[in-house]
């Protein structure tokens, strides 16, 4: 069973906004519904000013459209709802369609975990328009989110040079489903476990945790908490120091680490939540080691992110294990990814596809017209830079020359001897999944050796390295023609 199933039984055909649906009447009524189109759910920036995106959330949307059907009460609901005039919003022939529609469409999209960039489509929708459009909130809002937190993850867990990372975040995540999802993103990132029991239950999350304040004020005195505790759990003893006095803590972590070894046990740790993070561990692991309690690991948590982390880490911090929550769940910096879904192409009355673009002002919102598609080209060494493409262009795809949209001057040439990929895979095809589910395990581990084929300057924090990617020359040249044309047209 997957994701979505195990959580939530009730048909979710709805998660949509309104005007998907009146798009949809609108689209029924004129005989339009099963005109052939193209969607591409891109972003246009990497999210936290950084120079990496990861990609996520792909078994949540194919499994939305698996159970895509409107149930007898959605339908119903529907019936209910009241234009502005009082009557019904939906005829009851529209509503007798939606009942039979199933959806129909090809889908492709980028693996879970590939590292991705502005503009490059993460997921292409091509069918009967009104069913991309009625696809399109869901898609976002399941691949938005995850795609958000895998990146922050990612960027925590390279904070921390490889020491493990726990997620912490569910207290403070957007609901039940946003701590769920946050969970899952957060494993993708790199994560190395999370808090979160019902993650565990539902994906196979290794779960991990310490105690709280309260256990240690819920005693007389500090050490009475610490012994009491390895008495009930010997085996799980990660002792939170800072109650009171966070060195007399340690102290008291030590006493009960003594006995947990003397009865044939080991103290996991000790766990630091306040004050100079710095400071506090490397006093903490002096006594630690002078007590002979070598092995014991010293946790950290407050309000840590990436940047406090850097900032420990060259202060030269000895903490082993960091706990994450709030900034990480909540993309604290940055709460959302804009990724868009715009209409790329339609096919015409004649049966051709006639590409579609949107204009803007600002030339990042400027859509790209066309059936695209990212070819990423790679060296002995790595990933060397992604060229995105239509589909619709001949010959296929034209040229060595990658062009930067949003500076024409900027180009980029490809030696012939590189070897390329395209990103974008079929995964669903007249509307059957055929995209085999993966484990979390090995879409994790994705994550992580896609990050190593690029630049590692990519992954700076700071005015991180641009990792070029452009358009191919004739869909460069095609987009600059219909720009003209539009402008022209929008003149008169
Ligand atoms: N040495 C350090 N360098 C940089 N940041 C640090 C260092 N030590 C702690 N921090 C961070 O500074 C912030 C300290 O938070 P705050 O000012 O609320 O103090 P606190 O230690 O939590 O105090 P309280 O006792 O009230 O919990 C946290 O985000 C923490 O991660
Ligand atoms: O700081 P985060 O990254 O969100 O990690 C989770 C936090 O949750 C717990 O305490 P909580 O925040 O509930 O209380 P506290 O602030 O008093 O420690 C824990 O002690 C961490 O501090
Ligand atoms: O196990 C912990 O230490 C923990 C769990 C959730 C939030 N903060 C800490
Ligand atoms: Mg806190």
């Amino acid at each position: 069973m997957t994701t979505l199933t195990k959580i939530y039984d009730t048909s979710l055909t709805l998660l949509t906004d309104l005007y998907q649906l009146t798009m949809a009447h609108g689209y029924w009524k004129t005989g339009r519904a099963e005109q052939e189109a193209v969607f591409h759910l891109y972003f246009r920036k990497n999210p936290f000013e950084g120079g990496y995106t990861i990609a996520a959330g792909l078994e949540y949307a194919l499994e939305y459209v698996r159970r895509f059907q409107f149930s007898g009460d959605d339908i119903s609901y529907l019936a209910e709802l009241e234009g502005n005039d009082g009557r019904p919003l939906f005829s009851p022939e529209f509503l007798s369609y939606l009942n039979d529609l199933e959806i129909t469409c090809d889908l492709h999209a980028v693996p879970e975990g590939t590292v991705v960039f502005p503009h490059e489509p993460l997921v292409r929708v091509c069918g009967p328009i009104l069913q991309c459009q009625l696809l399109e909130t869901a898609l976002l809002n399941l691949i938005n989110y995850q795609t958000l937190i895998a990146t922050k993850s990612a960027r925590i867990c390279t904070a921390t040079g490889g020491d493990p990372v726990l997620e912490f975040g569910l207290r403070r995540a957007q609901g039940i489903d946003g701590g769920l999802s946050a969970s899952r993103a957060a494993y993708i990132g790199g994560c190395a476990a999370t808090s979160n029991v019902l993650a565990g239950k539902l994906f196979g999350i290794p779960v991990k945790g310490t105690h709280a304040h309260s256990w240690v004020m819920s005693f007389e005195d500090e050490l009475s908490a610490f012994e009491e505790y390895a008495e009930a759990m010997p085996n799980n003893c990660v002792f939170l120091v800072d109650t009171y006095n966070t060195l007399e803590g340690v102290r008291n972590a030590i006493r009960v680490g003594i006995q947990l070894r003397e009865a044939g046990h080991k103290m996991v740790g000790i766990r630091l939540d306040s004050g100079d993070l710095a400071y506090l561990s490397i006093e903490a692991r002096r006594l630690l080691d002078e007590a002979g309690l070598t092995e014991a690991a010293i946790v950290a948590s407050n309000d840590l992110d990436e940047a406090t982390i850097t900032s420990l880490k060259t202060q030269g911090a000895r903490i082993a294990i960091w706990g994450v929550g709030t900034r990480l769940v909540t993309a604290y910096d940055q709460p959302a990814l804009g990724g868009v879904y715009k209409l790329g192409a339609v096919r015409n009355e004649n049966n051709e596809w006639e590409p579609k673009l949107k204009l803007s002002e600002q030339a990042i919102k400027t859509s790209t017209p066309g059936i695209l598609q990212t070819r990423r080209f790679l060296n002995e060494n790595g990933a060397v830079a992604d060229m995105i493409y239509d589909e619709l262009q001949n010959p296929l795809p034209a040229g060595n020359v990658l062009i930067d949209p949003l500076d024409p001057t900027r180009r980029r040439f490809l030696d012939e001897s590189l070897q390329s990929e395209d990103l974008l895979i079929p995964v669903v095809r007249k509307g059957e999944i055929v995209h085999q589910q993966e484990s979390l395990e090995k879409i994790r581990e994705r994550a992580q050796q896609q990050l190593d084929l690029f630049h590692v300057g990519i992954q700076r924090h700071l005015e991180p390295h641009e990792y070029p990617v452009g358009l191919e020359q004739n869909l460069y040249n095609f987009k600059t023609e219909q720009i003209l044309l539009a402008r022209k047209l929008t003149q008169s």
